[in-house]
């Protein structure tokens, strides 16, 4: 692997946010705290000077509204005239028509590279009804891997799609990472941290290796915190943050759990 936790905190690169009203001082320290800069913005018209100064561009729609559709597009173009990579969180995607359109207006005007949701979101924007597909086949781990790489293939974007373990894929080769701990799923917000992180990972070096890294930094984050705090939720996601601030490549390495899925295998 060529980038590095060491690499992303040398590099410091801007990572700018059309983030969600909920979680946005999380997203901002996640960010901050793994060694990239976050920066938030509110007014469209900004939108592309601030990308002139970026590294990467998260798009999270978690809140979206008709100004955050607008501030999605614009910088979202910027972006990809600049070739910064765009990272979108389709929150609660099929919850409602507007998020469903907004979806579908921004992948019309924007070419995004990295797709980052939950089972349930990933399966909507693949077309497969996740929720109704009952006990038999739904918890599958194959299952779970087809739909990531049907969006992934879909999109032409990678997609990562997190849980208890988190895939990462390019719709041909495929990664599984079994880090993590139940206790960042009880926090709201961490799957917006992850799509920062990813975007700092990406902000440095674009590839999917640089997906792998953010999204193993995040559940190895959570399983370290979980060792001083196995059952307390909110010290846990308190100790989240601090591991983040001092994590580094020797104890990412030594806690990493990946296996790698060829193309062929699937
Ligand atoms: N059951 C689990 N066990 C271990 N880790 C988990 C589990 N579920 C999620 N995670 C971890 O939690 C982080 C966020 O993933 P999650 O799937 O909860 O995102 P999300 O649904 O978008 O969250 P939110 O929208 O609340 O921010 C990831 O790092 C993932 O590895
Ligand atoms: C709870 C919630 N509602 C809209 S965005 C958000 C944060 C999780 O993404
Ligand atoms: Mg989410």
């Amino acid at each position: 692997m060529t980038n590095s936790i060491a690499k992303i905190r040398k590099t410091n690169p801007i990572v700018l946010n059309v983030s969600n009203s909920v979680t946005q001082q999380h997203v901002a320290d996640a960010i901050n705290f793994i060694g990239a800069s976050p920066i938030m913005f509110d007014d469209e018209r900004e939108a592309s000077e601030l990308i002139n100064i970026s590294s990467a561009l998260v798009i999270n729609l978690g809140t979206t509204n008709r100004s955050s559709i607008q501030k999605s597009i614009l910088s979202g173009q910027a972006a990809n005239q600049k070739h910064i990579p765009v990272i979108v969180d389709p929150v609660a995607i099929a919850a409602s028509t507007i998020r469903t359109e907004h979806f579908d207006q921004l992948i019309k005007k924007v070419k995004i590279n990295v797709l980052r949701g939950n089972i349930a979101e990933v399966a909507a924007i693949a077309g497969v009804d996740w929720q109704n597909k009952g006990i038999d086949a739904g918890d599958g781990q194959g299952d779970r891997l087809a739909i990531a790489k049907k969006a992934a293939n879909q999109l032409k974007a990678l997609v990562v799609v997190s849980g208890q373990e988190d895939i990462v894929t390019d719709g041909a080769d495929s990664y599984l990472i079994s880090n993590g701990n139940q206790q960042l799923a009880t926090n709201v917000g961490s799957g917006d941290m992850l799509d920062g992180i990813i975007a700092a990972a990406l902000g440095t070096e674009q590839s999917l290796e640089s997906c792998v890294l953010g999204t193993a930094i995040l559940a190895i984050a959570g399983e370290i915190a979980a060792e001083r705090f196995p059952h307390q939720p909110y010290s846990f996601f308190n100790q989240v943050f601090d591991v983040l601030g001092l994590m580094d490549d020797s104890q990412y390495m030594r806690y990493l759990k990946i296996k790698k899925i060829p193309a062929q295998d699937l």
